[in-house]
């Protein structure tokens, strides 16, 4: 399916076999002729990261460093203890680790990309201004909310012992507004015209720095077809993933950790998250990744690998290094695979 996402996508791109896939120029296709290599230049740590002791779980009493400033691929066969020292030692020694995952943002049906960027705020404020009313008007939290469906556009309907059903609020027609706030313009086009726009629509509309800033980071990780008024609730995991990176675009000297981040993603979902990862890195982070991806290994700048199989029988590091040395490691399942699958 394809080509890109959202309204871009939907279309059948390539059926058939495998053969006919890998030569159908498709992006699946593309990516299945490109061989994995190793990455050449590792980056130099600027410190490290002290555990020491694990003991966790299954962890055998392990004391590692982990690089800072550069990306660590933490890896192993399943349960042999990754997720333990990683995400729940690891934040023991440095509480300031931020976690990214594909888990929903907040629950809540009426959180959208403009919510939770904080520009829904601007984008209010700049309707008010333009036209001498109260912002409290573009909200569809408050004031501005249509009666009938209080702002959400949709009406549920519970059944008992059956799915709720959703409709399509019969009194805004699903524009969550009041005609009074509707009525009013910004450069000609109505609040709910605005949530409608997609992230690439809304970076040639506004050009207000405070707004273009934020739709610009999204715009960096992969978020332009997204309207600005979907409801988080209904994103990808891949798209929550991506959305919560792009608040940490212009951060630095922080520790993220993501735990197997390629689930769900397609290739080159994969490419362009290594890209947003190296962002990180290059601004100063540290970022520690878990995963069994091997297009994710193989761009390790430094590699720490667990095993050697799951429960009691793991827990011990089986290598802790270059990407380059852990091929020749013989004791390390992964680097089996890793010298099978990679240049
Ligand atoms: N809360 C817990 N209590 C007891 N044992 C646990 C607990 N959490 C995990 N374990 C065990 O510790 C071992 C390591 O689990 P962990 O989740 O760290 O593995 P992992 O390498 O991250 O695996 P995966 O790749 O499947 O996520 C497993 O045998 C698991 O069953």
């Amino acid at each position: 399916m394809g080509p890109r996402a959202g309204r871009n996508g939907g279309k059948i791109m390539y059926q058939g076999d495998f053969n006919g896939l890998v030569h159908s120029g498709t992006t699946t296709g593309k990516y299945l002729c490109t061989q994995t290599q190793l990455k050449k230049n590792v980056r130099n740590s600027n410190g490290w990261l002290s555990l020491k002791d694990a003991n966790l779980h299954n962890l055998k009493n392990i004391s590692i460093s982990i690089p800072k400033g550069v990306m660590t691929v933490v890896t192993g066969v399943a349960g042999s203890g990754k997720s333990t020292l990683i995400n729940h030692v690891l934040p023991k020694f440095y509480p300031e680790t931020i976690f990214i995952d594909q888990k929903p943002i907040r629950a809540s049906k009426r959180s959208n990309i403009a919510t939770f960027t904080g520009m829904f705020d601007i984008i209010r404020r700049l309707f008010s201004k333009a036209n001498n009313v109260k912002p409290a008007l573009f909200s569809f939290n408050s004031q501005g909310a249509c009666p009938n469906c209080k702002g959400l556009g949709v009406t549920y309907t519970d059944l008992a012992f059956m799915d709720t059903v959703v409709n399509v609020c019969e009194v805004c027609q699903g524009n969550r507004f009041i005609d009074e706030a509707l009525s009013y313009k910004l450069h000609g086009k109505n609040i709910s015209e605005v949530l409608n726009m997609t992230v690439d629509e809304a970076l040639d509309f506004f050009h207000e720095k405070e707004i273009s800033t934020v739709l610009k980071r999204l715009a960096d990780v992969g978020i332009t077809y997204i309207t600005l008024g979907q409801p988080l609730n209904t994103l990808s995991g891949g798209e929550l993933q991506r959305i919560k990176l792009a608040d940490e675009l212009e951060s630095n000297g922080n520790i993220y950790v993501l735990d197997e981040p390629t689930t769900g993603l397609h290739m080159s979902d994969i490419s362009q998250l290594l890209k947003i990862l190296d962002r990180l890195v290059e601004q100063g982070s540290t970022v520690i990744v878990i995963e069994h991806n091997l297009d994710v290994i193989s761009q390790a700048d430094w590699i720490i690998d667990l095993g050697p199989f799951a429960g009691q029988n793991g827990g011990r590091i089986m290598f802790e290094g270059l990407p380059k040395d852990l091929i020749n490691c013989n004791s390390s399942i992964t680097a089996q695979y890793l010298k099978k699958y990679i240049k």
